[in-house]
């Protein structure tokens, strides 16, 4: 409100007083704009609206010229466009990201870029809302120069040297926004934008607000953006990821049990680091690391995986090189097939077979090759970091760095302590992350982390509901319309049977040939391990038949109650138990490594939403249609939240007081 008031008061002063011949808008500290506060956004809107005076800049009889550094998004970018001309330093970013939080640039964006480069180029920009560099929105068209030196020095000469020339051409609010084929054009964009969209509303009704740029007079389409920004603004979806926005923030400001936290810890430099394994995972780490500029050595001890793994890095290091324009040379990678090639680096990640044994004899022979303050990180999906911590004479030096597949390409990275991990250790781990691009979010040490233990009552459920009559394809369809990129059954052809059998194995759950449906104690689907064992793919019917099982009709509501609700519990276990620090910790890394739908904020937050009592009535509900599983049974947090009034989940850590540690 204080800078919408500031740009009201000053504009104004400017157009009004004769002395004044030209005039330049920039930000200070070398940031343009990031847009409206987001913060403002669900509470009374106080303050000048902007769109009025946006018109008298454009309409001004001076020359108008934004100054651009650092960041014009959002309403910044749109400040830019009123203006009649933009300067823009080479390092800046422009975009209009408005549709990643829910909304659409409602302070003439979708009317005025479609004008400026294009009815095709805006679609692109105002549906995807990323960001582009200074060069990318001058070959667009939206920005005039492109310059290195004092970007405000430069446009306040540029504005004195411009006075007294016609502004007309400058106005884009004047020019019109031709569209050959419209019709087409918006029918093939609406088609391929609402697949994309995974049932987010945002990027349709972009898509609608630009097309009445083309359609509509350009007040008319100021009017009809402004009402398609009331039935966003509002909206669920909007909430749901404006509460991402801030909690992938929340996230990088860790804390362990033990009070350490992010600012009181400090890293440790980083620029040499070990992958060991060039399997799926070590590939995509290695490549990770070298994108990110570290020097990596990558060892691996099958003759045939390192030819293998060799050639997948390097061809996915050419095909970074070759995007950003650079030698591949400029990646630092070696290869090895030897431990001790090891010895010299600052920090190590494992990403060897998922094998206890075979990691336990890793880390011991790590912890006496390497210099006694490397830094040993494992890779692996479930296993307990306290004990690999335990083969090493520095244990406070370990911690979990767990990928998710493919690495390089993925933003998850959960770094896990343990009991003895130093806070320093974890600060480096977590710094690495944010090197590499990565959105870290630190855990604590528990079978399957977070992530991977909320999924294991996520995936029974779906196994029970195969069983009890629901085909694969109608567990899937419900959760992909939920907006999951992909059913679990899906998920998990993809990522290969055998991976979930195997784990199932060293958890002593397979009874080869064995049909029973209660193991160690609770109910137990062996549908998966038949598959496996008999390379089969049709068996539900044959199976429910053999089990006396009656089939019976499911609904897509049941599906996503019981996959959901039941992951859902798990968190608030997690909760509960301290391995999570907070909801958001939780949310994030469900949105980022999982495939939750963003527009619906994460588990957590999606069970805010839903109303907490809702999700413990179905959850008691399934239960006692269900006693042998144990995962409905509804969590102790879950219940206290309720019985505290179901406070918003920004309130919910002073529920949890004080979250004990299960270690
Ligand atoms: C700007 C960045 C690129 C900077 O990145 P960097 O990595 O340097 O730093 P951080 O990301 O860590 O950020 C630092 C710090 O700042 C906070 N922050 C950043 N941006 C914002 C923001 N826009 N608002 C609030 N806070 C912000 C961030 O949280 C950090 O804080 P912390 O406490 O964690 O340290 C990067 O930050 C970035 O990308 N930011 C977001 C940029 C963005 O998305 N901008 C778009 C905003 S939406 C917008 O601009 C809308 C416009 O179109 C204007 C619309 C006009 C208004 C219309 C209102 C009409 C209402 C009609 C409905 C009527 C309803 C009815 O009828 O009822
Ligand atoms: N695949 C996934 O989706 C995924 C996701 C997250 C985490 N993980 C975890 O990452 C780890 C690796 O998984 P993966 O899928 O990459 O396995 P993988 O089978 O594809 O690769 C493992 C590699 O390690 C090599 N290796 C075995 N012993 C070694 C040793 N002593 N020294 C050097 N190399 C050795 C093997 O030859 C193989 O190339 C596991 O702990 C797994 O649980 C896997």
């Amino acid at each position: 409100a204080a800078v919408r008031q500031g740009i009201v008061d000053t504009v104004q002063k400017a157009v009004s007083d004769p002395q004044v011949k030209s005039v330049v808008i920039c930000g200070q500290n070398g940031i343009f704009c990031g847009g409206a506060d987001i913060k403002e956004f669900g509470k009374d809107i106080s303050g000048p609206p902007l769109v009025p005076v946006f018109h008298a800049i454009e309409s001004a009889d001076k020359p108008v010229v934004a100054a651009i550094e650092g960041s014009a998004l959002g309403g910044g970018l749109e400040l830019a466009l009123f203006c009649h001309y933009r300067i823009t330093h080479s390092k800046a970013r422009l975009g209009l990201p408005e549709v990643t939080l829910g909304l659409l640039p409602a302070a003439g964006g979708t009317q005025r870029l479609p004008r400026l480069i294009g009815v095709p180029a805006a679609l692109d920009l105002i549906t995807t809302g990323r960001h582009v560099t200074a060069a990318e929105a001058l070959k667009l068209g939206f920005v005039d120069q492109v310059i290195d030196q004092n970007t405000v020095e430069a446009a306040v000469k540029f504005a004195l040297s411009v006075v007294g020339q016609s502004l007309e051409s400058r106005r884009i609010s004047t020019l019109p926004c031709p569209c050959p084929d419209a019709d087409a054009l918006f029918e093939g964009v609406m088609q391929k934008v609402r697949q994309r969209a995974r049932g987010a509303i945002a990027p349709v009704t972009c898509v609608q607000a630009i097309q009445a740029a083309v359609t509509l007079p350009y007040a008319q389409g100021m009017q009809r953006e402004q009402e398609l920004m009331a039935t966003l603004f509002t909206s669920a979806q909007a909430r749901a990821l404006q509460y991402c926005f801030f909690s992938q923030r929340v996230v990088s400001r860790w804390s362990m049990p033990s009070g350490a936290r992010w600012d009181t810890s400090k890293p440790k430099p980083v620029t040499k680091v070990a992958v060991i394994g060039l399997g799926t995972m070590g590939r995509g780490i290695t490549v990770a690391l070298a994108q990110a500029g570290l020097s990596v050595v990558a060892v691996e001890t099958e003759q045939q995986q390192m030819i293998a793994g060799q050639r997948a890095v390097s061809d996915m290091l050419e095909r970074a090189a070759q995007r950003r324009g650079v030698s591949s040379a400029v990646y630092r990678v070696r290869y090895s097939m030897k431990l001790e090639a090891v010895a010299d680096v600052q920090l190590v990640i494992e990403a060897v077979f998922e094998d206890m044994v075979l990691k336990e004899q890793l880390f011991k022979q790590l912890s006496s090759i390497c210099k006694a303050d490397t830094l040993l990180c494992s890779n692996t999906s479930a296993l307990d970091i306290d004990h690999l911590a335990s083969q090493t004479r520095s244990p406070q030096l370990v911690v979990g760095m767990h990928f998710f597949a493919p690495a390089h390409v993925m933003k998850l990275l959960e770094v896990v302590h343990g009991p003895r991990s130093a806070p320093q250790a974890v600060a480096t781990a977590m710094e690495l992350g944010k090197r590499i691009g990565k959105v870290s979010v630190a855990v604590g040490n528990c079978r399957g982390f977070v992530g991977n233990r909320m999924l294991m009552p996520y995936s029974q459920e779906a196994l029970f509901l195969v069983e009890e009559g629901a085909s694969p394809e109608v567990v899937d369809r419900a959760l992909e319309e939920f907006g999951f990129p992909m059913g679990f059954f899906r998920m998990s052809d993809l990522s290969g049977l055998d991976v979930g059998w195997r784990v199932r194995k060293a958890d002593g759950l397979v009874k080869p040939g064995q049909m029973s449906r209660v193991r160690q104690g609770r109910r137990y689907c062996p549908l998966g391990d038949l598959l496996c064992e008999q390379g089969r793919f049709e068996l539900p019917r044959g199976y429910r038949a053999r089990q006396g099982l009656v089939s019976r009709r499911i609904d897509s509501k049941e599906v996503l109650e019981r996959c959901l609700y039941s992951l859902i519990n798990e968190g608030f276990r997690i909760l509960e138990d301290g391995i999570a620090a907070g909801p958001e910790d939780i949310d994030m890394i469900y949105v980022f490594g999982y495939g939750w739908p963003r527009h619906r904020g994460g588990p957590m937050f999606y069970a805010s939403q839903v109303g907490l009592d809702r999700v413990l009535q179905a959850l008691e509900h399934y239960q006692q249609l269900h006693p042998d599983v144990p995962h409905l049974q509804p969590s102790r947090l879950l219940r206290k939240l309720v019985s505290s009034g179901s406070p918003p989940i920004h309130r919910w850590k002073e529920v949890i007081k004080k979250p004990h540690s299960a270690l």
